[in-house]
């Protein structure tokens, strides 16, 4: 089978830094990949540098084995891999609904322009695109039901608009999803909701995920396998009860009480 993602003996430096270091990952279709480490790792360095935001130094990234290194952040989009952020990003002053339809439109024909012109054409696919935003909206249930489609995105609670983002990420049609501390900032309960959306990410819509994660309960719930970052460095590797009992992970990690306290 193919590999969805790989990254591939990538090194990135900044000035005399290694941000990352010789950094090999492969991620197989509709497996679940956390990727841990204290802060500076270079876990959103490693993002960037799979989405096109950063040029790796050296090695490769590989999408479904086509070679994407260097290729603008817009191409590796259409190559099926989107991301989320750390610190949310919407378009505030826009609805749900419109905010899921402008990451929509980056993969219909008629295009926000003509939309926005009312050709007849445009109109009929943005009927289409609305319908099928609303599908898409209701795979969070209740958290982003009907009546809050049209409420602007500034309006939403913290935790729905890292769901709206998720929403996003997949309304541009990308099978690989890199999420970035999706359960950053949330309370226990919605802390445990991301874990099932994450999983229902899998399992329901066949997505590949890699996340970062600072919450460990999150990480042990969703991965399949989990990578440890240290200075750049893939310190440990294997599914979760390996590499939170790996002694350099301990000490590097767990040990300082970073962990988990999100
Ligand atoms: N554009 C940049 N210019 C210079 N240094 C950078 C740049 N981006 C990242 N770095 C450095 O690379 C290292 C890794 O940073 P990165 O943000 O990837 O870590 P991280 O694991 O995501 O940390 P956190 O958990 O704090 O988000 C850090 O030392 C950081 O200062």
């Amino acid at each position: 089978m193919t590999v969805a993602l790989a990254v591939e003996q990538v090194t990135k430096r900044f000035g005399g830094l290694v941000s990352i270091s010789d950094l090999s990952i492969e991620v197989s279709p509709q497996e679940i990949v956390s990727v841990i480490g204290p802060n500076g790792a270079g876990k959103t360095t490693l993002f960037n540098i799979i989405t096109g935001v950063y040029r790796p130094d050296s090695g490769r990234i590989l999408v479904e084995g086509n070679d994407v290194t260097g290729l603008a952040p817009s191409t590796i989009a259409t190559k099926g891999v989107a991301r989320t952020f750390q610190n949310v990003r919407l378009f505030h002053n826009l609805t749900v609904i419109d905010n899921v339809m402008a990451a929509m439109y980056g993969r219909t024909h008629a295009g926000l322009v003509a939309s926005a012109l009312g050709l007849p054409r445009a109109r009929r696919e943005e009927a289409r695109v609305r319908e099928d935003a609303k599908e898409l909206l209701s795979f969070f249930g209740s958290r982003l039901m009907g009546y809050r489609w049209e409420q602007p995105a500034y309006s939403l609670s913290y935790a729905n608009r890292r769901r709206l983002e998720i929403a996003r990420a997949m309304a541009t049609g990308a099978t690989i999803l890199l999420l970035d501390e999706p359960a950053a900032g949330m309370n226990p309960k919605e802390t445990h909701e991301i874990t099932e959306v994450v999983a229902r990410l899998r399992g329901e819509r066949g997505h590949t995920i890699v996340i970062i994660e600072h919450d460990m309960h999150v990480v042990e719930g969703v991965s399949d396998r989990v990578v440890a970052l240290d200075h750049g460095v893939k310190i440990a590797e294997g599914n979760y009860a390996a590499v939170a009992t790996d002694p350099h992970v301990v000490e590097s990690y767990l040990g300082r009480g970073t962990a988990g306290t999100k």
